[in-house]
């Protein structure tokens, strides 16, 4: 079973990713050197490294570490441990990070990574000594100028702060405090910053207020439905519930629900903490088959899981005149032109959720200079960045009368073949 799903989400990841590259590329008539460059990952480690478990037994697992890309800067992107990842899909999401930070005028390159496990098999005990043992595995592939994790499916804070602890005990003492930020996504007290939280659900919502804004849409009563209620999942339908909107449906890897008269988001979340982070069994909702979950009728779909969740075999049934990707690839090209033919409107992931990355450069730069933010200084420098990408794609996507995705990519790409141009790889 975890093999088949394997198997469906590695070749759709990659072969996604690859054509909306090639796709952007043909669009703007990149340089063929730079598509030579840009279509191949710089680096790619796989570990496989022991760990003893809770009863004694040795275990080895499998991880990775593709790096993409660090033409504007240090590698950066996130740690996944999930069956499904291997050496495509960190390939995959690798690539979409250097897309994503290079859309956010960050001084950062793209990558990813994680280990193949499923995390609920194991106790907290044993989830950290692999994450340590992961972490000596990696050795100085990581660095805080070389390549920045942070968290993403099944990592947390918590993940961060282990990561962070073994990177420096491999460090001279005088040398530790300099590697603060090699990691981002840590907990507030170890060194994270204020509002890397909620930073990548609230750039979603923020994606989605603009979108609003722009087509003067108000978000007031307005239904939406969310798949995967984890850390982007959850902060997106809470800023969205502030707002006045109404969560419906929900769907995440524990089963699918749905309350047409709207779902307390704090009641679903408080139940989610009960319950190991399960949606399934909470009592205002009834639970409804996977297979209806996006046809639920709404106004504003949120893919906040894994990719390639929206295909075609499913996007005819959509009823949302709005998606907002919090997932990193969950609509697939496929499905993308359906949609687009039936008039709905996709805020692209590499614009929609970089939220998450914005933060992560504020608690980078934090460690970097010594400084400590406030809540409400973090989040402003994020409404103000995320509204410049946001309003870069909103225009070209205009002018140039090309969907959302394309124009994201476009203006990513394009940077980056400046970079290249200026720095004279090609007089
Ligand atoms: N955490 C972050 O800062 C960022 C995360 N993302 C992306 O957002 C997505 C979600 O990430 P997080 O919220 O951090 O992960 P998480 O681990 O906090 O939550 C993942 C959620 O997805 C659900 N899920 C897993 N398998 C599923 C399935 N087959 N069907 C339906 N739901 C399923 C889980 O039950 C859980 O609710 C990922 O695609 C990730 O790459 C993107 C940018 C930043
Ligand atoms: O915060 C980061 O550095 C990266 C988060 C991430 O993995 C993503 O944006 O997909």
């Amino acid at each position: 079973m975890i093999a088949k799903q394997q198997k469906k989400l590695k070749q759709g990841m990659l072969d996604n990713v690859m054509r909306q590259f090639n796709y952007s590329a043909d669009n703007i008539n990149l340089n063929p050197n730079i598509r030579k460059i840009l279509s191949i990952t710089n680096n790619e480690l796989v570990v496989h490294f022991p760990v003893k478990m809770d009863n004694g037994d040795v275990e080895v697992f499998t991880g990775y570490r593709v790096q993409h890309n660090n033409a504007l800067g240090p590698y950066k992107g996130g740690l996944r441990y999930h069956p499904t990842v291997d050496i495509d899909a960190a390939r995959a999401l690798a690539m979409w990070m250097t897309w994503k930070t290079s859309l956010a005028g960050l001084p950062y390159g793209g990558a990813k990574g994680g280990i193949q496990l499923d995390p609920s098999k194991y106790s907290q005990a044993e989830l950290e000594r692999i994450t340590r043992r992961f972490t000596y595995a990696l050795g100085d592939n990581i660095g805080p100028e070389l390549d920045i994790p942070a968290p993403d499916v099944n990592t947390n804070p918590q993940t961060m702060a282990w990561i962070l602890d073994t990177y420096m005990s491999t460090k001279a003492p005088s040398e530790r405090s300099k590697n603060m930020h090699v990691v981002t996504g840590k907990p507030v007290g170890a060194g994270g910053s204020e509002g890397r939280d909620r930073a990548t659900g609230y750039g979603v919502f923020l994606s989605i207020q603009f979108w609003a804004e722009n087509k003067k849409v108000d978000l007031k009563g307005k239904k939406y439905i969310v798949q995967g209620f984890g850390n982007v999942g959850y902060w997106t339908s809470h800023f969205l519930e502030k707002e006045g909107a109404i969560l419906v449906g929900v769907q995440d890897a524990s089963g699918s629900i749905l309350n047409e008269n709207g779902i307390s988001v704090e009641d679903l979340y408080k139940h989610t903490m009960e319950h190991k982070g399960a949606v399934a069994g909470f009592t205002n909702a009834e639970p409804i088959d996977k297979e209806n979950f996006f046809g639920i009728n709404c106004d504003i779909c949120v893919p906040a899981a894994l990719g390639n969740q929206i295909t075609a075999n499913n996007a005819d049934s959509i009823k949302a005149f709005l998606i907002a990707e919090g997932a990193n690839g969950p609509t697939d090209v496929e499905a993308e032109k359906i949609l687009l033919d039936k008039g709905v409107a996709i805020i692209p992931d590499i614009l929609c959720n970089s939220g998450g990355v914005i933060g992560s450069y504020y608690e980078w730069l934090q460690n970097r200079n010594g400084e400590i933010w406030q809540l409400d200084e973090v989040m402003a420098k994020m409404h103000k960045k995320l509204k410049e990408s946001f309003n870069k794609v909103m225009k070209t996507s205009l002018d140039k009368d090309i969907d959302m995705r394309t124009a994201a990519f476009n203006i990513a790409i394009e940077r980056l073949e400046q970079a290249y141009v200026q720095r004279g790889i090609f007089p």
